[in-house]
């Protein structure tokens, strides 16, 4: 794909601090509509890469590019950061304002005229799911709700390009779904979303790429399905009633079945399996011809935790 056609095209793109290289020549593509998740521990980067990104730290070289055009830190180019919106991990709320009055206050700053104003704040609460909660006091909204508020402030000026630096870390299960469920939203109205996490479960569910940073470089970038379709291996997971070495014992040298672990305290093996349908099916029965007492025999992707981890970037996961 050329750059013109690329949501986020990077080359050569570097910063340094002092003697220290945060991010270095890094090429990152991100095609329009996608949503990116960007893994790596604390440290790798990914901070640093978003805010050079965002327009507010100045790359020591290198060149990014939005939608095609150049992105510089300075004035020249006001409507290519229309076109951005960045959450930082650390940006404060005005806890003492309600909702609705702290859009208010940065749509204003936004330049939004009523009767446009209203219209749009009242999209963006839709869009997170915090209608019901405009007349709240921001200090009564949990911590989900004020993250989800701090998206709503990010897309007021309605940008084609989100940059999320860690937005899920601190949130529990249920908001991180909460968030996720909004993301899909963003994304079904077509914003690309670049989002930074340093725990792959993050945005596993979420992302139609993935991108892992280790030390400042770009060391794996591709899309989920390409990366389902390179490494991962069908798996099965057999439990049996009796006992489990007579189990392992019939699959050993059995066609297809590579190596398995034994999941522990549930008499089940979770076996990495070469075959398709019809050779698990005569594995199937193969088991019960040997008259194993299966009680559980189901065909499973191998996740994308485990591909990871035999991708070797042992520090993703
Ligand atoms: N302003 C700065 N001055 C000096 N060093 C910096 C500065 N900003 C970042 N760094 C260093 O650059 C490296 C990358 O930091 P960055 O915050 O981008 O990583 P990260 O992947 O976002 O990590 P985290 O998950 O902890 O936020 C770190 O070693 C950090 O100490």
């Amino acid at each position: 794909m050329i750059a013109s056609e690329l949501a986020i095209a990077t080359s050569n793109l570097t910063k340094q601090f002092e003697r220290h290289i945060a991010v270095n020549k890094l090429e990152l593509e991100v095609q329009p509509g996608e949503v990116y998740g960007l893994i790596g521990p604390n440290g790798a980067g990914k901070t640093t890469l978003m805010r050079m990104l965002a327009a507010v730290e100045e790359p020591t070289t290198g060149e990014i590019h939005i939608y095609g055009d150049r992105l510089l830190t300075d004035n020249s180019h006001p409507r290519l950061k229309q076109k951005l919106g960045y959450l930082p991990d650390d940006f404060p709320l005005y806890e003492d304002l309600n909702v609705w009055d702290y859009l208010d206050y940065f749509a204003r700053l936004y330049h939004l005229r009523l009767p446009h104003r209203r219209r749009r704040i009242q999209e963006v609460l839709e869009l997170v799911q915090l209608t019901s909660k405009k007349n709240s006091n921001i200090k009564t909204l949990s911590r989900g709700m004020k993250q989800r508020l701090s998206l709503a402030r990010t897309i007021l000026h309605d940008p084609l390009l989100l940059l999320l630096d860690e937005p899920v870390s601190g949130l529990d299960p249920i908001a991180r779904m909460q968030f996720r469920e909004v993301i899909r939203i963003l994304q079904s109205v077509g914003m690309t979303v670049l989002i930074s996490s340093h725990v792959l479960s993050d945005l596993a569910e979420l992302c139609t790429s993935v991108g892992i940073m280790e030390l400042g470089s770009l060391v794996e970038s591709t899309s989920l399905k390409d990366l389902y379709e390179r490494l991962s291996h069908q798996q099965i997971i057999i439990k049996t009633l009796g006992d489990l070495n007579q189990l392992q014992q019939e699959l050993k040298g059995f066609p297809n079945v590579e190596e398995w672990e034994i999941i522990s305290h549930q008499n089940s093996l979770r076996v990495n399996f070469a075959g398709g349908d019809e050779e698990s099916a005569k594995l199937l029965k193969h088991l019960i011809h040997k008259e194993i007492p299966i009680a559980e025999f189901h065909c499973t992707q191998e996740d994308l935790e485990s591909i990871f981890l035999n991708l070797d970037h042992k520090q993703a996961s």
